[in-house]
């Protein structure tokens, strides 16, 4: 069995270093003239699908968008998983689950478990009850294929306050989980399976991420107000392991599916720009 870490270099060297979001804001259903309910959630759903499952490497629904809708939403975030694994997009579901150990398991049998409807390609992850707390969602992903992306640096502005404190030992709550990820991959080739969010919005912080061996996610481009040549800043010269996100910026140019492909590869273009266009 192939290794996420695996999956998703050639995912990336196939497709480009580039996720896109299903994000179902109200906003944007009202924008793209659909109702607020299940039904509407359900066509944008398609719609996103249809457009970029063929051509983008990893689309991240966000589950919270999903979730308000209660069972039916979930339905549909079944539905829609189900489609993107078979338009050969890599699905990483952004639900940023994290508990103690022994609900950990459960979390990673909902999500990581290929029996479950659920299943995904990966997931992100909270570690604020620790790292080691994610232990069961790291041996279920390493057992099936899966991978877990570890928020460290997020894209908010509220993030630096827990997330750049500093322990006894000097180091920030940041470098720690950073140091904590780039053990798991430790020897990992290509590509690890355990990732971290690092947000493009946050500037230079003087985090040490060479170590790392596996994906960094970084959302916070376009709505949040980052850019491509933000991702030079906050990631520095080893940029191989980037793997920008997007969603709002994309998603503002649909229903259109011509449209949505459009702001895709210009996205792509974008960041191709600053990251180069191979994946070491
Ligand atoms: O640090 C983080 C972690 C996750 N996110 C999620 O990414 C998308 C961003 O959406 P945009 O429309 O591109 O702003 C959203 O689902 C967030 O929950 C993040 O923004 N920052």
């Amino acid at each position: 069995m192939e290794s996420f870490g695996t999956r998703l270099h050639r995912a990336m060297a196939e497709r480009g270093p580039l996720a896109v979001g299903i994000d179902p804001h109200a906003a944007l259903l009202d924008r793209w003239g659909l109702p607020d309910d299940v039904t509407g959630l359900a066509r944008f759903s398609e719609t996103v699908v249809e457009a970029l499952g063929d051509r983008v490497a990893v689309v991240k629904p966000q589950s919270a968008f999903y979730e308000r809708f209660g069972s039916r939403g979930l339905a549909v975030l079944e539905s829609t998983i189900r489609q993107l694994r078979e338009a050969g997009a890599l699905v990483l579901l952004d639900v940023k689950r994290g508990d103690i150990g022994s609900t950990v398991s459960a979390y990673a049998a909902a999500y990581l478990d290929p029996s479950s409807p659920l299943y995904v390609d990966a997931i992100t992850a909270s570690p604020y009850l620790g790292v080691g707390s994610l232990a069961p969602m790291f041996d279920t992903a390493a057992a099936h294929g899966g991978g877990v992306f570890v928020l460290a640096l997020t894209s908010n502005p509220e993030g630096p306050a827990v997330q750049h404190a500093r322990g006894a030992d000097g180091r920030t709550v940041a470098q720690t989980v950073i140091d904590e990820i780039s053990q798991l991959n430790a020897g990992a080739e290509p590509l690890g399976s355990f990732g971290l969010v690092v947000g493009a919005t946050i500037g230079d912080t003087g985090h040490d991420l060479s170590r790392v061996r596996g994906p960094l996610l970084a959302p916070g481009l376009g709505a949040q107000g980052a850019s491509a040549a933000d991702l030079r800043t906050v990631f520095g010269r080893d940029l191989s392991t980037v793997l920008p996100s997007y969603s709002r910026e994309v998603l503002g140019h649909g229903p259109d599916r011509a449209a949505l492909r459009a702001a895709a590869d210009r996205a792509l273009a974008d960041c191709r720009a600053v990251l180069g266009t191979t994946v070491e």
